[in-house]
């Protein structure tokens, strides 16, 4: 993922330009503490596969057994005894299977589980710039078609790699066992099968890392368009939309499809060297047999023992195709993990007291959008608003109201001055014990897929059903909220009731009585509601602000008239202040934009 994390992506050099089987696993090393925490289930894997390696590689020897004694001897027990030890063997190579496939998946499972568990605390602390530029859409791919990519690494790749590794060198010991001069020749050849596959690894690396970046772009482009499906239907974009993703979606077959084709040619290509050479091996075997001076016995061990090692050799070379995929995938999750907040609390945050006063003050602040460096949305802007006071922020679009409100917040930090709180500079605060302090009703508040109870009480959990309600009736929400089908009950949401718009602004005013919270920030709906809504939202208004420090982005006339004071902002810096009648009669551009904006709502009113 290219636009998220300058920071982090500079931070680390570039992978694809890295070497060698080190290198190619090097992204897969921070997931190890996730694995070691199982040690357990790690031991117990690894004992299944020391006796399903151990079983398998007695066969060949049994057989030998049975070729140069057992049809030589016309001892029918001992025929008997090489069979019925071969049943043993098969027996036991069954139960440490299956044993080592239940704990290796269980392992890979487990560590996909924590690391999406991490993955997804860690998409949470970051800050509001990270998500200025990240894509949702793109974050979720990583959350999960990623994560899945690994579970396969962890869980089966490792374990047929492991088995395979286990299998050749078992394989190779038992070869050198049987005729030394045979096996060194088969291993002169492993160079040869090696080396191709490191260089081969790499391309395969790139292609799927490559076919997982359109995946996720594909997943942004999808899910961007599905939460705005009304938009994109009313806008008639359907056949344009559909399209657009059907040809993202081929664009991640293509990628997908060349590190499949990648994959094949390895695989043929290891195979076909690897048997190419054991022929080859054989075929002077086969001189040894004949010229009397290796038993028919000793070779077709040889022979059984060079094919578990080709196979093995096969297998790892396919399975070293996943786990390059997967080490794509790893360090692909690994770049959003890198990426630090830049807003956390500092080492000694100064301790919050038990009750804020709620003076707020904003000292001389500058500040730019990280995204927008060259552009001040604030400038040298000076507020104080005393314990209590109910400040009214008027001012045209892109003044930076709402940017007072994120700087409040401490979503961005300020670029010059500092915003305080009773004093204390914000940056020297905890932002949760900040945050506490402030309750936030936005102009379109989010509403979750929860309950009515659990979406009033979002972020406190713990808040009874009682004090629930009654944050819903000073909110002059429970009246509609009793006439819902299941009352408090009733589940909301993508896949519940929908509200309306100033049903919702009364849920977030019943949300923010019951944060309790001595300052309060609300940003007004622009949009009319009808004057039923419209009462009860002002009386709700009224009730939440009393002896609280409130600061409105105000878009109504009741709203501004109700302000200890009007503060009115333009591009950034505070142009007037005053109450309505001073402001009107000062005749500037709160005057103008009061005209523009209350005459319509009184004639809409009328
Ligand atoms: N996340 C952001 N990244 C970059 N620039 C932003 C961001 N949010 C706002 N801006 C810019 O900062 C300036 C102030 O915006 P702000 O949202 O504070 O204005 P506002 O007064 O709240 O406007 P409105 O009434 O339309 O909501 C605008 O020029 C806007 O384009």
């Amino acid at each position: 993922m290219t636009e998220i994390n300058k920071d982090a992506s500079l931070a680390a050099p570039p992978r694809e330009n890295r070497r060698g089987f080190g290198a190619t696993l090097a992204p897969l090393r921070p997931l190890l503490p996730y694995a070691l925490r199982y040690k357990r289930t790690i031991a117990f894997a690894f004992a299944a596969l020391l006796v399903a390696s151990g079983a398998t590689l007695t066969l060949p020897a049994a057989v030998r057994g049975m070729i140069d004694h057992g049809f030589s001897t016309d001892s029918a027990g001992a025929v008997n005894a090489y069979f019925g030890a071969m049943v043993g063997v098969a027996a036991a190579l069954a139960l440490a299977s299956g044993t080592r496939y239940y704990f290796v998946m269980t392992l890979g499972e487990r560590v996909v589980a924590d690391l999406r568990a991490d993955l997804f605390r860690h998409l949470a602390s970051l800050d509001a710039a990270f998500y200025d530029t990240a894509k949702t859409g793109e974050l979720l791919s990583r959350l999960t078609a990623d994560t899945t990519l690994l579970k396969s690494a962890f869980g089966s790749s490792a374990s047929v790699a492991l088995r395979n590794m286990f299998m050749f060198v078992g394989a190779v010991i038992m070869m050198f066992a049987t005729s030394p001069k045979l096996a060194g020749l088969a291993l002169a050849a492993i160079p040869v099968i090696v080396l191709p596959l490191i260089a081969s690894g790499r391309s395969v690396r790139k292609r799927s890392k490559l076919a997982q970046d359109t995946l996720a772009q594909a997943s942004a482009y999808a899910g961007e368009n599905l939460s705005a499906v009304r938009a994109m239907q009313a806008n008639g974009a359907q056949a344009p939309t559909v399209a657009r993703f059907k040809r993202a979606v081929e664009a991640a077959y293509d990628a997908a499809q060349a590190a499949t084709l990648a994959r094949a040619f390895v695989t043929s290509g290891a195979i076909l060297v690897v048997f190419t050479s054991i022929v080859a091996v054989l075929w002077l075997g086969a001189q040894d047999v004949l010229a009397g001076r290796m038993s028919s016995g000793l070779l077709s061990q040889f022979v059984l023992y060079a094919v578990l090692g080709a196979s093995s050799l096969g297998e790892l070379s396919s399975v070293w195709s996943e786990v390059t995929a997967a080490a794509g995938a790893a360090s692909r999750i690994a770049e959003i993990l890198e990426v630090r907040p830049k807003i956390v609390a500092p080492p000694h945050p100064t301790p919050a007291p038990a009750r804020w006063r709620g003076r707020i003050s904003f000292e001389h602040v500058g500040f730019a959008y990280p995204t927008a460096p060259d552009r001040s949305a604030l400038r040298d802007l000076s507020l104080a608003v005393e314990p209590g006071e109910r400040v009214a922020l008027v001012g045209p679009s892109g003044a930076g109201k709402s940017t007072l409100f994120a700087l409040l917040l401490r979503f961005y930090d300020v670029g010059s001055g500092a915003v305080t709180l009773d004093g204390v500079d914000l940056r020297a605060l905890d932002p949760l014990d900040l945050r506490k302090a402030i309750a936030l009703a936005p102009q379109d508040p989010v509403i979750f897929g929860l309950s009515v109870a659990e979406n009033i009480a979002y972020g406190r959990e713990s808040a009874s059903i009682d004090v629930i309600v009654s944050a819903a009736k000073r909110a002059q929400a429970h009246d509609f909220i009793s006439a819902l089908p299941k009352g408090y009950d009733t589940q909301l949401g993508e896949r519940g009731v929908t509200l309306s718009g100033g049903q919702r602004q009364r849920l977030a005013i019943a949300r923010a009585i019951l944060a309790d919270a001595p300052v309060l920030l609300l940003d007004e709906a622009t949009s009319a509601l009808d004057a039923e809504n419209e009462a009860a939202v002002q009386a709700a208004l009224h009730d939440v602000m009393k002896g609280r420090t409130s600061i409105v982005i105000a878009h109504r006339l009741a709203t501004v008239l109700e302000a200890d004071r009007i503060v009115v902002l333009d591009e950034g810096r505070i142009v007037e202040e005053g109450t309505h009648a001073t402001l009107i009669a000062a005749g500037g551009l709160y005057a103008r934009l009061a005209k523009l904006q209350f005459d319509t709502e009184r004639a809409g009113a009328a």
